[in-house]
């Protein structure tokens, strides 16, 4: 069986739970808690960052996890597991899949590979993180077991839109043989279906349900709208 259907049998939500240092989430177990709500009520999956909660979470749950560390290089732009060593320590957390970077900067198309090739030895899955169409078609000669939208919007060279990538969801389900998962800016439930609609085999929220500090800046933008409007 092809390792994407294993891990992921079934279109579905995954849901990412994530809290930097700088998060008022950030610490203790409270991410994994925002685990088991979103696989109680449904999430096929979870995506999360960091060996502490990644660890965490697989021993909380029975659903595959993607793993994935945020750190910062200076001088870099990449911030998605950058190099091996945020692979090994993935993969030792125990990850099902390992989520990195698959951008076309600083050679990264080419350095990527090692990580790749480490995790796919160690039995872990890999889904790259990509911001454009022609990075996705790269990621899959790669070798990657699944494609994320993840970054669209977030390299100078990427659509830059306020709500998800629809196009660039529905141009690489077209193209590639390897399962997209939509993922970035998803916030309604008809974004996700529409996700699905365009062919993503998964969709990946995060922000609209596990950042409460986001959810609460959308609410209170909105009433502040509506209150100045008429004055
Ligand atoms: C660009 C970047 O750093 N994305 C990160 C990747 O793991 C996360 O901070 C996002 O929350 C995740 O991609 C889900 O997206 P959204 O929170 O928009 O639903």
């Amino acid at each position: 069986m092809i390792v994407s259907n294993r891990i992921f049998p079934d279109k579905g939500l995954i849901v990412s739970c994530q809290a930097l240092a700088y998060e008022p989430l950030h610490g203790g177990d409270t991410i994994t808690k925002m685990a088991i709500a979103a696989i109680e009520s449904g999430a096929i999956g979870i995506r999360t960052n960091g060996v502490f909660d990644i660890h965490s979470i697989k021993q909380a749950v029975k659903v595959p996890v993607i793993g994935l560390i945020k750190q910062d290089i200076p001088g870099s732009e990449i911030f998605i597991t950058p190099t091996i060593r945020e692979v090994m320590a993935i993969v030792s957390a125990g990850a099902d899949v390992v989520a990195l970077d698959v951008t076309n900067r600083e050679g990264r198309l080419e350095a990527v590979k090692p990580l790749i090739e480490y995790a796919k030895r160690a039995g872990v899955a890999v889904m790259a993180d990509v911001s454009t169409y022609e990075e996705g078609i790269a990621a899959e000669k790669l070798g990657v077991d699944f494609i994320g939208t993840t970054l669209s919007g977030y390299t100078s060279y990427s659509t830059q839109a306020e709500g998800p990538d629809f196009e660039l969801v529905q141009q690489l389900c077209e193209m590639v043989m390897v399962p997209v998962i939509a993922e970035g800016r998803i916030w309604t439930p008809e974004d996700a279906v529409r996700a699905i609609q365009c062919g993503a085999a998964n969709v990946v929220v995060g922000s609209a349900i596990t950042r409460p500090q986001l959810i609460t800046a959308r609410y209170v933008a909105a009433l502040s709208k509506s209150s100045s409007v008429g004055q």
